[in-house]
């Protein structure tokens, strides 16, 4: 079904450029998944939501996915410019937990939101602690021309690559957040691929290498993860704004490293040919962030009334590489955006399910068909332009005279990329129904009957008390609504 070419922007060469895959046919994706140290935020996983919309289009594309994301449970530092502690470490200790119990905790949370938010199962998930024996092979295939080892470690020399911190733009002596703690460090930028446990200390993660006892350093565990299961070079590395500046500089520096020293001098020589990069959600306050200790979480949202879906819909309608400002009144309107959409999907499918088929000639169904999708084909491919997308999918969902068929098939493959789960979701799933609230829905549903009947029999002084008996529980309801919000539960 591709007519249009796939455009996506390369935060490498900062320029939008035509997606051209490595191995015909196929797209090898690896994402940088979460540090289990805690539960994931929403800005967390609006990285996921982005990197799902870009699985999705792939797929959708004709491409054969292989879709990689891992899950850091050693080895990420309290800061990405290799200083400070293990964040897992670092929380095992204040909550006197073993690390292993922490990391599949948060991974099972983490897990939990991935699948609310309707994110696609990857082809795989790479724990990091099941890959140290690779990480310590591919350290030493590097060591000697690239490495050098000071008390505290194993540092990769960014001198020994051409280009360093290119996808940053960042000056490498002086580039932000470069902190020369290490003694002995020969450039200010250089980092630990290997962290050897101090002398006298214990770790709770901790193997034998060359260099020692010690962890791996985060930056290694990504270039080994994404090489060996997707192979140099792949197509596409998606992650954080965040993860330009020193993350995926120190990725590049170790791929080069490893594609020279191994002989595999592939041309742009990066580990992989695009590497894309979603924006923050903020809040009124700055970045959503997770060390800081105060946080939204998904399940937040979800106890409040709203469904998951509602936030999943707020991601789309921002392009991924704009900053998006959360806020409640924000998502009220991306759930109220859901639900019409929902209901407009529902009349054609119902209009289907009642045979009524529009007789004629099937090739041009066909026909128009196509001419629909090619439009929503259009904006996804023109680097993942969700924004309009959604637009095609209203105003198809809006169309008036056009066969049943031709909208619901392209709709359904419009949805499908969204992944809004329009064809499952039922209107009574988008009802605003707060965790807190102490009225049931059999109850709700119970007086509302009464009223209908008072309703019937003109008995208006009782369908006003109803209706003010559930007010007083924090139950609008909402006659004559043209969305069919039949009642809503308040805060
Ligand atoms: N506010 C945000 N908006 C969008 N993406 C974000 C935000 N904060 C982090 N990310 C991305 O979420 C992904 C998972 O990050 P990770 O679990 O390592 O979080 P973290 O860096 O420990 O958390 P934080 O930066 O919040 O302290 C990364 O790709 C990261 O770039
Ligand atoms: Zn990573």
């Amino acid at each position: 079904m591709t007519t249009t070419p796939l455009k996506l922007f390369n935060s490498l060469t900062r320029q939008l450029e035509e997606f051209q895959p490595v191995h015909p046919g196929e797209a090898r994706v690896y994402t940088c998944g979460p540090t289990v140290y805690n539960y994931p935020h929403i800005g967390n996983m609006r990285a996921y939501v982005f990197a799902d919309v870009l699985g999705r289009t792939l797929s959708f594309k004709g491409y054969k996915l292989t879709h990689v994301i891992n899950i850091t449970d050693v080895g990420h530092l309290t800061d990405d410019a290799d200083a400070g502690e293990d964040k897992m470490e670092k929380m095992a200790a204040e909550r006197a937990q073993s690390i292993w119990d922490i990391a599949r905790h948060y991974t099972e949370a983490y897990w939990a939101d991935v699948k609310a938010l309707n994110i696609r199962q990857p082809a795989q998930w790479t724990i990091a602690t099941e890959f140290v024996p690779a990480m310590i092979d591919f350290a030493k295939s590097i060591a000697e021309k690239h490495c050098y080892e000071l008390d505290s470690g194993l540092y990769f020399d960014v001198s020994t690559v051409a280009d360093y911190g290119r996808l940053a733009r960042a000056v490498t002596e002086e580039g932000e957040g470069r902190i020369d703690e290490v003694e002995g460090k020969r450039n200010a930028a250089d980092f630990a691929i290997w962290r050897k446990t101090p002398p006298g200390e214990k770790r709770q993660m901790e193997w034998d290498s060359p260099w020692g006892r010690g962890a791996p350093g985060w930056h290694l565990e990504c270039s080994v993860m994404s090489g060996q299961v997707l192979g140099f070079p792949f197509d596409i590395h998606t992650g954080g704004i965040d993860h330009r500046e020193i993350h995926h500089p120190n990725e590049i520096a170790q791929n080069q490293a490893f594609c020279c020293t191994n002989g595999l001098n592939v041309p742009a020589n990066s580990g992989a040919n695009i590497w894309m990069h979603n924006n923050f959600l903020v809040e009124r306050t700055g970045k959503m962030s997770k060390s800081s200790g105060e946080f939204l979480r998904l399940q937040l949202l979800i106890d409040k009334g709203y469904h998951p879906l509602a936030y999943r819909m707020m991601c789309l309608q921002a392009h991924y590489r704009s900053e998006l400002e959360f806020s409640w009144e924000g998502l009220q309107a991306a759930l109220v955006r859901l639900k019409r959409m929902l209901m407009a999907h529902r009349k054609w499918t119902d209009t289907l399910k009642e045979g009524r088929m529009t007789p004629g000639d099937s090739r041009e169904r066909e026909r128009v068909t196509n001419a629909l999708v090619a439009r929503f084909e259009a904006a996804v491919s023109a680097d993942l332009n969700t924004a309009d997308a959604l637009t095609v999918l209203e105003e198809t969902l809006a169309l008036k005279g056009t066969a049943p068929e031709c909208v619901a098939t392209a709709a359904s493959h419009m949805d499908w990329v969204m992944g809004l789960n329009l064809g499952h979701l039922q209107r009574t799933d988008l009802r605003l129904r707060p965790k807190a609230a102490t009225i049931t829905e059999a109850e709700i549903e119970a007086v509302l009957a009464q009223r209908k009947e008072a309703r019937a029999a003109k008995d208006f002084a009782t369908s006003d008390r109803l209706r003010d008996e559930l007010a007083a529980q924090g139950v609008e309801v909402m006659d004559g609504d043209p969305l069919g919000w039949d009642w809503k539960l308040g805060d």
